[in-house]
């Protein structure tokens, strides 16, 4: 399905009800010549059950159910962060972190609290201090997995994508969505709400995964 996805569909549907990769999707979709539509413009699309045991399986789940119910070929993205001093949560419960229905800054808050009541030593090298004050708390990862997923063959076509850095204990940036405003990039020194969704696009596990993902489709 690989080629003929690629030149066979303007529009590419995201099944996705967020937002915040709406906007990363379109911004790098577009750069293919493609349209981005996703679950915000089927409004009265019931919620999926994300109830996969990993990233990739969910993604899995997401693509699969969309694409049975549209009939057309459907791309999804389940994805999280991984907290190396949390012993790797929230992961797959990222989005559901501070509870059902959590708002971001509910998992924000969550995060931190959870942060705070860690002795701070070892591996997350807890001391180490950002010129502007701010600590970093610990290590951390986000990791995206993608599906695409043809109902006409029931085949599918997975990447995962990931990138490092470092918990901090306060906002840096309003860009981005989640968690990107706590997530530090020691590599550029500055925050992943601090990019621009080009430069998110360019480091991201979402760009990662996309990269992976085209490179696979032009084969
Ligand atoms: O680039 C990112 N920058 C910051 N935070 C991020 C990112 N990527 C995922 N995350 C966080 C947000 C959410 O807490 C969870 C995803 O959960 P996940 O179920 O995949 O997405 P979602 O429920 O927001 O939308 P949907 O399932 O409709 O695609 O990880
Ligand atoms: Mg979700």
């Amino acid at each position: 399905m690989a080629n003929s996805f690629l030149a066979a569909s303007d529009v590419v549907v995201v099944a996705t009800k967020n937002a915040g990769k709406v906007k990363e999707f379109a911004h790098a979709l577009s750069k293919l010549g493609k349209q981005t539509s996703s679950l915000l413009d089927h409004a009265d699309f019931p919620d999926i059950i994300e109830d996969g045991e990993t990233f990739a399986s969910n993604a899995r789940i997401k693509a699969k159910t969309a694409g049975d119910a549209l009939g057309v070929p459907v791309l999804a993205d389940d994805s999280g962060l991984r907290v190396h001093a949390l012993g790797g949560e929230p992961g797959v419960y990222s989005a559901r972190y501070a509870g059902e229905g959590a708002k971001d800054a509910d998992n924000n808050a969550k995060l931190l609290r959870e942060l705070s009541r860690l002795e701070t030593e070892g591996d997350n090298q807890a001391n180490e201090t950002l010129a502007d004050g701010s600590k970093l708390l610990s290590g951390a990862q986000f990791v995206c997995a993608l599906a695409l997923y043809d109902p006409a063959t029931g085949g599918f076509l997975e990447t995962e994508g990931t990138v490092d850095g470092w918990i901090t204990d306060k906002a840096h940036g309003s860009g981005g969505f989640g968690y990107d405003p706590l997530f530090w990039l020691t590599s550029l020194g500055r925050g992943m709400a601090e990019l621009s969704t080009e430069e998110k696009q360019r480091i991201s596990h979402r760009g990662d995964a996309l990269k992976k993902l085209i490179a696979l489709l032009e084969q």
